[in-house]
């Protein structure tokens, strides 16, 4: 996984490890002290060496030389920072090519061996017989034999005897094997070979190289118990550690001084040892498993000052056991395609006794809490159940998805751990650590009994696989300090230093528990599991229900110190190695595999979270679905009620469409009205009556004439209009209007005039039916206005109802144009009126001009008359006359 962290904490500086100070601080003396030679000599055969009769396999290729190299210290080793893992790019993949690029491991780390002239060792010898040593530990079939009193001697001929005894030491061999722990026989764990399956359950079996010629089972076992030595910044290689003895090859362990002692482990890391191989031989397999699903717990246990914290969590340019085993559970997680993974993650500290939360946060996620609210507030607890073991709650527990994540999750805890001052670690621990990742693993597809669908299917029928639980602990312990200065330190350093002892004491009194697992011992006293939360927290551990690798830490003496610190130093250093020694023998683990719990066979308080979440999802699921269902069906509601207005609008446009067209037709008809009034009939035959009529007359008839062309023509000058003066029905003067009564079109202008009257009459009634309708469609307009159609879908660009109002807008111009017609047409009338009135005006005058020319002509007929016939002719001529005016009086 390519993600990169390279945030550094703010973490002051560690201080630099010095020399020339011994760490005279003290892990708690064990109960079995060792005070003088002799009682070292009893203690090798009663505890420390290996008390169960373990075989050695006398068999392996042994150097060809015994004597074991000098301790090469690190030369003017630069002090060294331990940061947290937060600083770490990438924790480096683990695997062969990280192991291949590991400087070579002396074959044999150790301080010069005292010798004497004949080179053979000065070492105080708890060698009692070469060829029991030689011979190794015998494995009993029972795992409790481990704890027999018999002790382990082994001769100092024989360290190193399993390795290849290559003098150059560039080979590393495997690690020394482990040792038989099971109480039921399988325990011991090929590296290569381990069929977890086989054999009595998940328990661990090894399945290869069972050849008795290797003696005991090559592999690692359940329980690994490994010493580093941290190197001595300040040692010159000068060999002023002559009387340790520190062979990685064999892993071996001795202080060949008063008090001394060799000790056998599974491991021992030399100065040259970096982080990423004592992760290899420590831990690596141990995560394997527990991503298999067996319980597995690391933690490092050494005086303050001796790398716990360097080994834990590492430097970026070395990281620890912990990035190294987050990129190993992930690398697991992407080769295991076919099971799924959850990961929560807690981190706590045990500080004077009491546990904090070490990822605690404010409510709503704001910001870490300090440990002195902690303190305030609901206090951590230890509690217990058949299903969990031993757990501490209230805790925090975050999921993680990435090693990025989890490292970031882990670097937060670091920045709220307590770390002090003290005097030979500017930075030391001042608390326990436990990171604890818990994981949880189902396959992805149940078996064949599950249906054989896929896992949806399954799912979705209820049919899901186990979930299988299993838990990793990394714990840095904290280091004693026995000279604290202050008031603080002191009562920080007898909380770790007591629990420290009852850890010791646990593991003491391990070897003398019952066989029935009750956690009493053969007197029937319960162990003091409960003295402290340390041990309380470790219990299931400790009592066989988890791998377990323990890193214990020890830095020599310096050379150049003396007298009673470095007395004190080689006291705490050999304190260290008998834990180490008890802890290797004593530990007993008969891990299994965790059960895969169903989720219908769990309760719902207990069922694990990747199955409720799996159950969740599934709830989640159906919820979806019938709300789906739902608004399926709301969904098919609403496009029916569309449908139904869809259908309903459409109507309603049809009946609109039916309704304009009514009205264009009414429109036409009335278009076809007032053309045919226009272009035919009374206009036409009605000017062109008045054709030769005077030219003043012309102007009036030219406003007819933007419809009535005809009209144009001017009245001839001096044409006469005629009267039916005397008489006559209009008929005949419509029919006889051309010529008029006396034939010179005089007697048409009477015609004219009523004909002008009965247009007048008919343009008033057209007007009139016209109002009629347009009042009408008015009304239709405005009623459909009111029932407030809405078209079905809103046009863009037109606001709703825009259609309708385009409609509206529509009628609106024909109605103002028929408006402006109507209002044309009486302009017209009003001219017709007035032309009316003009030609009756001058038919008067005409008239009374015409009545005084015929008076005047009958006078002067009448006078002529008279003179000729005698006459007297005057009175008949004024009789007529005065006939005529009657007449012209019409
Ligand atoms: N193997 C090592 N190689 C190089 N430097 C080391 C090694 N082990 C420890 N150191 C350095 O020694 C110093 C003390 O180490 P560290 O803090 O890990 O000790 P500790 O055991 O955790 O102490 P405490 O118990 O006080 O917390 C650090 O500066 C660290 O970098």
């Amino acid at each position: 996984m390519a993600t990169t962290t390279t945030t550094t904490l703010p973490r002051p500086p560690r201080a630099s490890f010095n020399a020339s100070q011994p760490p005279t601080s003290a892990l708690p003396a064990l109960p079995n002290s060792i005070s003088n030679r002799a009682s070292t000599q009893n203690l090798r055969k009663a505890s420390l060496l290996p008390q169960t009769p373990r075989k050695i396999s006398g068999s392996l290729p042994r150097p060809s030389t015994p004597s074991l190299p000098v301790l090469t210290g690190a030369k003017n080793l630069a002090p060294r920072r331990a940061v947290s893992i937060a600083s770490f790019p990438q924790p480096p993949r683990t695997g062969g090519s990280r192991i291949a690029s590991l400087p070579p491991t002396s074959s044999l780390s150790s301080c010069n061996l005292a010798t004497n002239d004949e080179g053979k060792s000065l070492l105080p010898s708890p060698v009692e017989s070469p060829k029991r040593s030689s011979v190794g530990l015998e494995r009993s079939p029972s795992s409790r034999s481990i704890k027999t009193s018999k002790p382990k001697t082994i001769s100092v001929g024989s360290l190193g005897s399993r390795f290849s005894g290559d003098a150059g030491g560039t080979a590393y061999l495997s690690p020394p094997h482990s040792r038989s722990s099971s109480a039921q026989g399988s325990y011991s764990t090929n590296a290569t070979t381990i069929d977890a399956g086989a054999g009595s359950g998940d328990e661990l079996t090894v399945r290869g190289r069972t050849d008795e010629k290797f003696g005991e089972r090559e592999g690692k076992g359940n329980v690994i118990v490994s010493v580093r030595v941290r190197p001595d910044a300040n040692d010159s290689g000068g060999g002023g550690n002559s009387e340790w003895i520190i062979d990685g090859r064999s892993g071996k362990v001795g202080y060949g001084g008063k008090d001394g002692g060799i000790y056998e482990y599974d491991n021992v890391f030399g100065q040259n040892d970096n982080n990423s191989r004592v992760y290899d031989s420590c831990a690596k397999r141990l995560v394997r498993r527990v991503m298999e699903g067996y319980h597995g717990t690391v933690f490092a246990y050494g005086m303050t000052g001796t790398g716990k914290t360097f080994s834990m969590q590492g430097t970026t340019s070395s990281p620890g056991v912990i990035p190294l085993a987050i990129t190993d559970i992930f690398s697991f997680i992407r080769e295991t395609p076919h099971r799924e993974f959850l990961l929560r993650v807690s981190y706590l500290e045990i500080y004077n006794e009491r546990i904090h939360d070490l990822l605690a946060t404010q409510p709503g996620g704001t910001g870490f809490i300090p440990l002195d609210q902690q303190m305030k507030g609901e206090e951590i607890k230890l509690r217990e159940d058949a299903k969990r073991g031993v757990y501490a709650t209230p805790l925090k527990e975050e999921i993680v998805q990435s090693p990025t994540q989890l490292l970031r999750v882990i670097a937060r805890g670091d920045l709220a751990r307590r770390t002090s001052s003290t005097q030979f670690n500017a930075r030391s621990s001042r608390s326990h650590a436990v990171v604890q990742i818990v994981v949880e693993s189902r396959d992805r597809i149940p078996g064949t009994t599950a249906g054989g669908g896929s896992m949806v299917d399954n799912r979705r029928a209820g049919i899901t696989g186990g979930v299988r639980v299993s838990t990793l602990s990394l714990i840095d312990l904290a280091g004693s300090e026995r000279a604290a200065e202050n008031k603080e330190r002191r009562t920080e350093g007898a909380h770790i230093n007591r629990s420290l002892l009852t850890l010791g004491t646990v593991i003491a009194r391990l070897s003398s528990v019952d066989k029935e697992g009750n956690g009493k011992d053969k007197d029937g006293n319960h162990l003091p599991y409960r003295d402290s939360k340390l041990t309380r927290l470790l219990q299931p551990a400790l009592s066989g229900g988890s791998l377990v690798s323990i890193l214990c830490t020890i830095a020599l003496p310096p050379c150049q110190q003396s007298g009673a610190a470095n007395a004190t130093h080689i006291g705490e250093t050999m304190n260290t190695l008998k834990f180490a020694a008890r802890a290797r023998n004593n530990i007993v683990s008969h891990a299994k595999k965790s059960d895969e719990s169903l989720a219908g066979g769990v309760d719902a308080g207990s069922r694990v979270l990747l199955e409720r979440y799996r159950m969740e999802i599934t709830e989640l699921r159906a919820q979806l679905e019938s709300q789906k269902r739902k608004e399926d069906g709301d969904m098919r509601d609403r496009e029916e009620r569309e449908e139904r207005e869809v259908e309903r609008h459409s109507e309603q446009l049809l009946e609109i469409q039916l309704a304009r067209t009514a009205l264009k037709e009414r429109i036409e008809h009335l278009n076809r009205l007032i053309l045919s009034s226009k272009s035919s009939g009374v206009n036409s035959t009605r000017n062109s009556l008045l054709t030769g009529n005077s030219g003043h007359m012309s102007s009036l008839s030219i406003r007819s004439s933007t419809t009535t062309t005809h009209l144009a023509r001017p009245f001839s000058t001096g044409s006469s209009v005629s009267t039916a003066i005397n008489g006559g029905s209009s008929s005949e003067c419509a029919d006889d209007d051309s010529t008029g009564e006396f034939g010179d079109g005089n007697a048409t202008l009477a015609a004219q005039v009523r004909a002008l009257q009965a247009d007048v009459v008919d343009k008033n009634r057209y007007i009139a039916t016209l109002e009629k309708r347009l009042l009408q469609a008015r009304r239709s307009s405005q009623s459909r206005t009111s029932i407030g159609f809405s078209p079905p879908h809103k046009v863009p660009g037109i606001p709703f109802g825009g259609g309708e109002l385009v409609e509206e807008a529509r009628l609106d111009v024909l109605l103002r144009e028929k408006d402006e017609e109507i209002a044309e047409l009486r302009a017209r009338l009003d001219d017709k009126e007035r032309m009316v009135s003009a030609l009756r005006s001058a038919a008067r005058k005409r008239d009374v001009a015409e009545v005084g020319r015929r008076s005047k002509s009958s006078f002067d007929e009448g006078g002529g008359r008279r003179r000729k016939a005698s006459g007297s002719s005057g009175s008949s001529g004024g009789s007529g006359g005065a006939v005529e005016v009657q007449d012209g009086a019409f």
